[in-house]
Order: C-alpha cells, then structure tokens, then sequence
C-alpha cells in the first residue's frame, strides 16, 4: 500500500484529521493543496483568480499523479480532486480511500469565517455547498473503500474509527463489506 488517502469537500478533515492518523501510524502527513502551493509559490485562491479553474485542475492532476506513486503516506486531497477521472483512478489503485462524509450544513458551521477557500467566496457558501455536495458526493463514493461519517464524531474518534478499518483489512484494497464500506460504485480494480 502506497497512500492512505482522504478525499471530502472543503471543510470535511481531510487535513485536520489526516495529520493525526499520519502521527497515529508514523507515516508522512502530505496535502497536495500545500503541495501545488509550495510549488507555485502563492496560494490557490491567488492561482485560481490568475490563471482560472482548469489551469489549477491540470497542475492538481499532475501532483496526484506524482504523490500516488511516490512513498508511503497519509494524503490529504483538494476537495476538488476527485473531478478529474484520472485522480479517481490513480486515487483509487493506488491508494486506500477514506471519503470523509459531513453534510453541507456542517460544513458551513465549520468554514463559515475561513476566507481561504475560493470556491466558497460567494455571496451565498451554504447554497454553493449544497450545490458542490450534490455534484460531488457520487464521484467521492465512486472514489473511496470507505465512506467516513463525520458530522458528529471528533476528530480523534474519527481517526480510531479509520485505524481500526486499516486494521480490519491492511493491505491495499478493502474487501468484502464491512460496517461503512462504500457502496459500490464502479470498481476498477
Ligand atoms: N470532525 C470534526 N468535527 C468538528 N470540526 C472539525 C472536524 N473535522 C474538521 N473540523 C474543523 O473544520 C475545519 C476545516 O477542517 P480541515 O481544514 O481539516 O478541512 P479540509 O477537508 O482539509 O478542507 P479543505 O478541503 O478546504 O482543505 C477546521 O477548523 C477543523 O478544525
Ligand atoms: O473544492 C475544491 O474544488 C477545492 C478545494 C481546495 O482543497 C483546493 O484544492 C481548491 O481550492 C479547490
Ligand atoms: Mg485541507
């Protein structure tokens, strides 16, 4: 197994909860939002208002193709991710995936005084979230092993909740049906 992976919208852990389950299993935490920021040395609000939308998708493609080959590790995806085919794929045989779940409600109580998200600078962030939930949700289940609800549990319930998963089945690709298994969407493997 190469990555764990976390896949969600903005706002749904990925790299809150995906930095303690990188310390719980001693493996690397890496975001590919930090990544692609590091590399264009601004941030992906500033890339995105410069450069547009499928500027930001292409160089995004190119990280996760990059990081699902590379070292083991915990891997926080954008929440945008999983829109290209290709990172489902990648993300998918390459990795184990754990969709974080929360309902664009939840979301908006977390995010609603965070300026950073580009996507959410709207005039209305709850609507746009429904919005990006209803798009979405079929391509993160499509997408992931797991399906992680996230609405109530902490962040350190919820990293239990993943490792004891991991520990149900350790190797690359989840099996069988287990209490929150995907539902099955097309699996390629
Ligand atoms: N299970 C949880 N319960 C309550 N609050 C949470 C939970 N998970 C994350 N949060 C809070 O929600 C906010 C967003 O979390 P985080 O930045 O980890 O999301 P993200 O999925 O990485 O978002 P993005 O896709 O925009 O990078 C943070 O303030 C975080 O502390
Ligand atoms: O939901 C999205 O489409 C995005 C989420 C962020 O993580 C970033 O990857 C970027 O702002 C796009
Ligand atoms: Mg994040």
């Amino acid at each position: 197994m190469s990555a764990i992976v976390l896949i969600g919208l903005p706002g749904a852990g990925k790299t809150t909860v995906g930095r303690q389950l990188a310390r719980r299993l001693q493996l690397p935490f890496v975001d590919s939002d930090q990544v692609i920021e590091d590399r264009l040395g601004c941030t992906i609000r500033a890339f995105f208002e410069r450069e547009g939308e499928p500027a930001f998708r292409d160089l995004e493609e190119a990280v996760i193709d990059e990081l699902t080959r590379g070292p083991a590790c915990v891997l926080s995806t954008g929440g945008g991710a999983v829109l290209r085919p290709a990172n489902r794929r990648h993300l998918r045989e390459r990795g184990r995936v754990f969709y974080l779940r929360a309902a664009p409600e939840d979301l908006f109580r977390r995010l609603r005084h965070d300026r950073t998200r580009p996507l959410l600078q709207v005039a209305d962030p709850l609507r746009r979230l429904r919005e990006l939930y209803a798009a979405r949700d079929p391509l993160y289940r499509e997408t992931a092993h797991h399906v992680v609800e996230t609405g109530r549990p902490s962040v350190t319930l919820l990293v239990h909740r993943m490792l004891a998963q991991l520990e149900l089945d350790p190797s690359g690709v989840a099996q069988g049906s287990s209490g929150d298994e995907a539902p099955s969407g097309p699996r390629e493997k």
